[in-house]
């Protein structure tokens, strides 16, 4: 039987003698795990980083003499943030918790009714989005309408809205019928409205002539068909069908290599923002952003109405690329567009942008979406072709927090299939992924030790440290968050479980849909946060994703944490392993600290090492980290 101890509130396992469990009430008490095996065991040391709520602090008293005194009480009565590692043990979770990566679903004509809603939730869906070039308010405010009734109706489980702005895009009108174009048919695009002859059609944008060049382009859907520019009128463009198709109404048009010379946020998509800011949608998706100018100016727009709405740009233009960084910085995420990008850029650049966005949202922690054909073929058809699987699998492996669906879902015949697909390839993918955290842990903590001491800074800590932590025990993260902060850095971190991020706030809860890898649970905060931990784990336990014997990583984030009151907690759970010093123990790491590093050995498995009360010592948590990245190397390779 194992046995484990657990100390200040840090380590325990779940057993019913803990409802209440995993919190300071636990402290200095000895507990048996309930015989069970430990399958999922993969080290035999914890390290538990906390930082200890006041109430953890004050039980310090309670400790039993072998367990030693205190660690500088007057240092952690003011602490803010608690964590908590209950050591080692394999957590078992409910087969559709596996999967990080989110599904983003555009709702159209096959999927708009409350059946279809339910069971694209169902199969995965984690945001509903809505494509503003199509539909009228009341059709998306139908659908806006159904995704909230779902969330009302279920508590373990959330869709977010992402409403897309039609942007500054060119279309061709309405057709009462499709048109067959052949390779080199003649057929004229006009700026004359209301136009449908079987020759010549209405384009929506006034200036489309001044815009086009003789011996340009035109692209429909992206290059699904592509005509050539052989002559212009002061209203019309004559082309030649260089790739033939079947022309139906309002398909987009591009001209290869070229931005159109409209603003990014049009009269129609201010409409739009003013509709989705009444329902509060969680996320605009902005399309054709040339440069972060318009980003500020919406987010201006969006403080003035008090609405927490956020930004995703859509990176399909050509003009967005030189200003990448200041756009993204400016952001709360990007979306790789590729439709619109493989139409404005050389389409064999696409895979290589789309590497760039996501390493550049990647390092400022932002969200990013890999959007479009990623099951094109399954429009039509009940399979994918291998190369959409293939595609599928390469952006979960470059860490898209989400990859997207498009006209699969908006008009295809098989939406839940195309889910189901993209379900299933992103878990068998990420069941490949590297858990690279422990890679990243050195480059990541160089530059978190560059010695900003900023609040950010020493949150980025936390959640770098918590990851490993979890990843190390092989447990899933359980973290509280007021303002989805601290799950959205986890989230950057990548760790190898689910985040399970309790909030009191819905808005919250329903944005982290988006990030990878987090399960965002809305729940009452308590004053008493023992209170707030045991129902947070009684919630999970209920719902079958913990279980009795299991582990998990706490992580709290309450208010603002501050580095005074950080301490760290090694334990090493032989039995039978003679009492070391910090520096021994360091020293067989080989790993050497500085003098006012160490702390004290409170029994002979287990170690807390508590932090001189100045900010100089961050450098420190990298000499743990590196000390537990090399012990797990240590341990795979033996
Ligand atoms: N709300 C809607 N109403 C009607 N049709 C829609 C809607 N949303 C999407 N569609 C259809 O699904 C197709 C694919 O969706 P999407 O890729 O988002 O559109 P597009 O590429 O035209 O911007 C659209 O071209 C359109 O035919
Ligand atoms: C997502 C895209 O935008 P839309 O579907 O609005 O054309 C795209 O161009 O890839």
């Amino acid at each position: 039987m194992a046995t484990m101890t657990e100390i200040s509130g840090l380590v325990g396992w779940i057993s019913s003698e803990l409802t209440g469990l995993v919190s300071s009430r636990c402290v200095g008490r000895t507990f048996h795990s309930n015989g069970r095996g430990r399958r999922g065991a993969r080290l035999d040391a914890t390290v538990g980083l906390s930082v200890r709520s006041m109430k953890a602090a004050e039980r310090w008293d309670d400790l039993p003499e072998e367990i030693g005194a205190p660690v500088c009480p007057d240092k952690l009565n003011a602490l803010h943030e608690f964590q908590l590692s209950v050591p080692i043990g394999e957590t078992r979770l409910p087969p559709d918790l596996h999967r990080k990566t989110k599904i983003v679903c555009t709702v159209g004509p096959s999927t708009n009714t409350r059946e279809m809603i339910w069971k694209l939730a169902e199969e995965g869906m984690n945001v509903a989005r809505l494509n503003m070039s199509h539909g009228d308010h009341e059709s998306h405010q139908k659908i806006i309408d159904l995704v909230k009734e779902y969330n009302y109706q279920h508590k373990d489980n959330v869709i977010a809205v992402m409403l897309d702005t039609k942007g500054p895009e060119v279309r061709s009108g309405d057709l009462p019928q499709p048109i067959l174009l052949k390779e080199g048919q003649e057929f004229n695009f006009t700026v004359k409205r209301g136009v449908s002859s079987e020759d010549t059609v209405s384009v929506n944008y006034d200036d489309f002539v001044n815009d086009v060049e003789v011996g340009d382009v035109l692209l429909v859907d992206g290059g699904m068909m592509s005509l050539a520019v052989r002559a212009k009128t002061p209203d019309t463009v004559k082309c030649t069908a260089v790739d033939g198709g079947v022309l139906k109404s309002r398909r987009h048009l591009n001209v290869r290599g070229k931005s159109a010379t409209l603003p990014s946020i049009t009269e129609k998509d201010w409409e739009d923002i003013k509709f989705g800011v009444d329902n509060e949608v969680d996320f605009f998706a902005v399309s054709f952003v040339k440069d972060a100018k318009v980003i500020h100016e919406l987010k201006e727009f969006l403080r003035s109405c008090h609405a927490d709405i956020h930004i995703i740009p859509k990176i399909e233009s050509a003009d967005s690329i030189p200003n990448l960084q200041a756009i993204i910085s400016a952001s709360d995420g990007a979306m790789v567009a590729r439709g619109d990008l493989g139409a404005e850029l050389p389409i064999e650049d696409v895979p290589l942008l789309q590497e760039e966005i996501l390493r550049t949202c990647r390092s400022m922690q932002k969200p990013v979406i890999v959007a479009t054909n990623m099951l094109e073929s399954m429009i039509n058809h009940p399979t994918p072709t291998r190369a959409e699987v293939s595609d599928i699998a390469i952006a979960v492996k470059e860490g898209a927090d989400a990859i997207m669906l498009s006209g699969e879902t908006a008009h295809g015949k098989y939406p839940l299939k195309a889910v189901k697909v993209m379900h299933n390839v992103a878990i068998r993918t990420e069941s490949t992924v590297p858990n690279d955290i422990l890679h990243t842990t050195a480059a990541a903590i160089q530059t978190l030790d560059c010695g900003d001491i900023s609040q950010g800074h020493i949150s980025a800590m936390f959640a770098l440290h918590a990851t490993n932590m979890a990843n190390t025990l092989g447990t899933p993260i359980i973290v509280f968050t007021q303002t989805g902060s601290m799950p959205i850095l986890l989230s950057h971190f990548r760790p190898s479980s689910t985040i399970f991020a309790f909030t009191n706030q819905e808005r919250v809860k329903q944005r982290l849909a988006l990030y990878h890898g987090v399960l965002p649970i809305h729940m009452q905060f308590y004053e008493d946060a023992d209170k707030t931990f045991s129902m947070a784990i009684k919630h999970l336990m209920n719902l079958e994703y913990l279980k009795q014997g299991e582990s998990v990583t706490l992580n709290s984030f309450r208010t603002q944490c501050s580095i005074l009151q950080v301490s760290h907690t090694w334990m090493n759970n032989r039995p039978s392993s003679p009492s070391r010093t910090v520096s021994e123990m360091i020293h067989s790491y080989g790993i050497t600290l500085n003098d006012g590093d160490v702390g004290r050995v409170l029994v002979p498995s287990l170690i807390t090492i508590s932090l001189p009360s100045h900010v100089g010592n961050l450098p420190f948590f990298s000499k743990v980290a590196n000390l537990l990245e090399q012990h797990h190397r240590t341990r795979t390779n033996s």
